[in-house]
């Protein structure tokens, strides 16, 4: 699903007018219904049924007046409040505005402090606010009257429904321009946008609806945008039931490159990741000393000693395996610099590198010019960090641009992880995974998604489809472990547990 930037949805509703000849009050009047059927469920639930919409000047202020006119039809208590000059309000908000006014709908303005001070009054009698402030026409700071009316709303600790974007979020980004509404639940119009999705925006939005307002999709498809959100039917498009007469071979060869002394859990999580994700036979090299470790832990899979693919020659070692990973655990030793030094410059088959990997490689990046297969790069924002030179600080703050910039500059696949994981390519495509929890904070998580990357490459899954689907599925397997163990408690290995439910989920659906 593409995911839009403010002038992008412009545009989308440009051509849905201009070209289409659908009228822009139309747009209007299935957006305002649109949320109008999400108050009537949340109403559901609540014996005072009186509610507040508070109105902007722009057309999201005017998707309220819609939803006030709704509300009152339907014999709900509704009334509006409206921030700033009402004689600005301008083309359908103003049909919209004009259409309450003949209704002789309850409407109050909310223009000096002494108004404020009644509205923070008045708030406490209201089950529900609806937030119809400001939309995908934020461009400045919040502040003033503005700012004073969002705080109020969110000092009344009462429900909170946000119109296409909780209002101070910047489309574009998901920051918060000054001060923003937290909302309940957000109810995004089409396409979501850029501050839906990413946080610290998708936090204050809550619960994320995306409803069609009648734009046809070939509209939807002139816009350009390089921005997916991963769903689940991408997702089940990768994962697809397995044909009768195939045989282990059928599956690939996965190798793990990864543990040591200390850290053999990291070998093992990603190990029998790979394995659960589908790999048809996997080998793992893991430091000579660590092989009873593994051998005990982990039945289904071969282990082999680091030292002996030197000795017997790295390439020749790989030549049967459908893919390479390296790095989970693997500290920075320099038998571990010479391999991925030799498996970027020269091995032919999909390769992927995390953790100590790509803190060896921060040390040597332009080896990735000489890469001679598809590369798939996991870094965490510290790892980035170290790859780029940047800080923490700015990768997390540009999380999209750092992802697609190094993507294009060095010809690999990204995958920032995070909330709200990244994955770009060389050719500047970007998705952003929205599933996973604060829960799979905890050691060893990455471990388990470069084991399902590996696993599904094995498969001869894509490289840019094979990240994809295994952000989306480490998070969903990670939000079904913390349903069931909570965030605190839930380890890795939780992860690794759900593994076969969220396949079989998505297989099935
Ligand atoms: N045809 C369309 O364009 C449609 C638009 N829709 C709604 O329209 C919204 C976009 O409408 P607009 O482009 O009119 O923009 P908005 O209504 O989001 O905001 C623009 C208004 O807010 C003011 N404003 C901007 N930043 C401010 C700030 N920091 N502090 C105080 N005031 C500020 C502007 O001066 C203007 O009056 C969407 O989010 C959506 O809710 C929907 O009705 C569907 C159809
Ligand atoms: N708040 C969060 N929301 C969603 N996913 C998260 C969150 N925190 C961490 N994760 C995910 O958990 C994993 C942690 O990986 P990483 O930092 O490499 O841990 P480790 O090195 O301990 O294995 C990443 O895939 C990351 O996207
Ligand atoms: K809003």
């Amino acid at each position: 699903m593409k995911v839009l930037k403010n002038e992008e949805m412009r545009k989308l509703d440009e051509i849905a007018i201009n070209t289409y000849k659908i009228p822009g009050i139309i747009l209007m009047e299935n957006a305002g219904i649109s949320v109008v059927e999400e108050i009537e469920k949340s109403l559901a639930s609540k014996e005072n049924k009186k509610i507040a919409v508070i109105s902007g000047l722009g057309n999201n202020g005017g998707d309220g007046f819609v939803i006030t006119r709704h509300l009152m039809n339907k014999g709900i208590q509704v009334i509006t409040y409206i921030v700033g000059d009402t004689s600005m309000i301008k083309g359908d908000a103003k049909i919209n505005f004009d259409i309450l006014e003949k209704m002789k709908a309850f409407i109050v303005k909310l223009e000096s402090s002494e108004d404020i001070i009644q509205f923070q009054e008045d708030l406490q009698q209201y089950s529900i606010l609806v937030d119809a402030l400001l939309g995908t026409g934020l461009q400045r700071t919040v502040e003033g009257i503005m700012r004073e009316v969002i705080l109020k709303m969110n000092a009344s600790k009462k429900e909170i429904i946000a119109v296409d974007i909780p209002s101070g979020i910047n489309g574009n980004d998901g920051k918060v321009q000054g001060v923003a509404v937290e909302a309940k639940k957000t109810i995004t119009f089409q396409l979501p946008k850029i501050g839906n999705i990413l946080f610290p925006g998708s936090y204050y939005g809550g619960a994320l609806l995306v409803k069609n307002i009648g734009i046809p999709k070939e509209a939807v498809s002139l816009i350009q945008s390089k921005i997916h959100l991963i769903t689940e039917e991408v997702a089940a498009s990768v994962l697809s039931k397995r044909y009768g007469d195939t045989h282990k071979g059928s599956y690939g060869r996965a190798f793990i490159i990864a543990g040591s002394v200390g850290m053999s859990g990291a070998a093992i999580l990603a190990s029998k990741t790979a394995l659960r994700c589908g790999a048809g036979l996997l080998r793992t090299a893991v430091p000579e000393s660590l092989i009873p470790i593994l051998e005990n832990q982990l039945i289904e899979g071969i282990t082999v000693p680091v030292k002996e693919m030197l000795d017997k020659g790295i390439i020749n070692y790989l030549k049967e395996e459908n893919v390479v990973a390296i790095g989970p655990g693997c500290g920075r030793s320099q038998e571990f610099e010479e391999i991925l030094h030799t498996v970027i410059t020269s091995a032919r088959l999909p390769l992927v590198i995390d953790a100590d990997g790509l803190n060896l490689l921060a040390n040597n990046i332009h080896l990735l010019k000489d890469l001679k297969a598809p590369c798939i790069i996991t870094p965490h924002p510290g790892e980035m960090s170290r790859l780029t030179g940047l800080s923490i600080q700015e990768v997390n703050d540009h999380r999209l641009e750092v992802a697609k910039n190094f993507s294009e500059k060095w010809g690999v696949i990204t995958l920032l992880k995070g909330a709200r994981t990244v994955i770009t390519d060389p050719q500047g495509q970007i998705f952003i995974n929205r599933t996973g929890n604060p829960g799979m904070a905890t050691a060893g998580s990455g471990d388990v998604l470069t084991g399902m990357i590996t696993g599904l490459l094995s498969q001869g899954v894509e490289p840019l489809q094979a990240a994809i689907v295994s952000a989306y599925l480490h998070g969903k397997a990670g939000d079904r472990a913390a349903e069931e163990l909570g965030e605190y408690s839930m380890l890795a290995g939780d992860i690794i547990d759900q593994v076969p439910f969220v396949i079989q989920e998505i297989i099935r659906a």
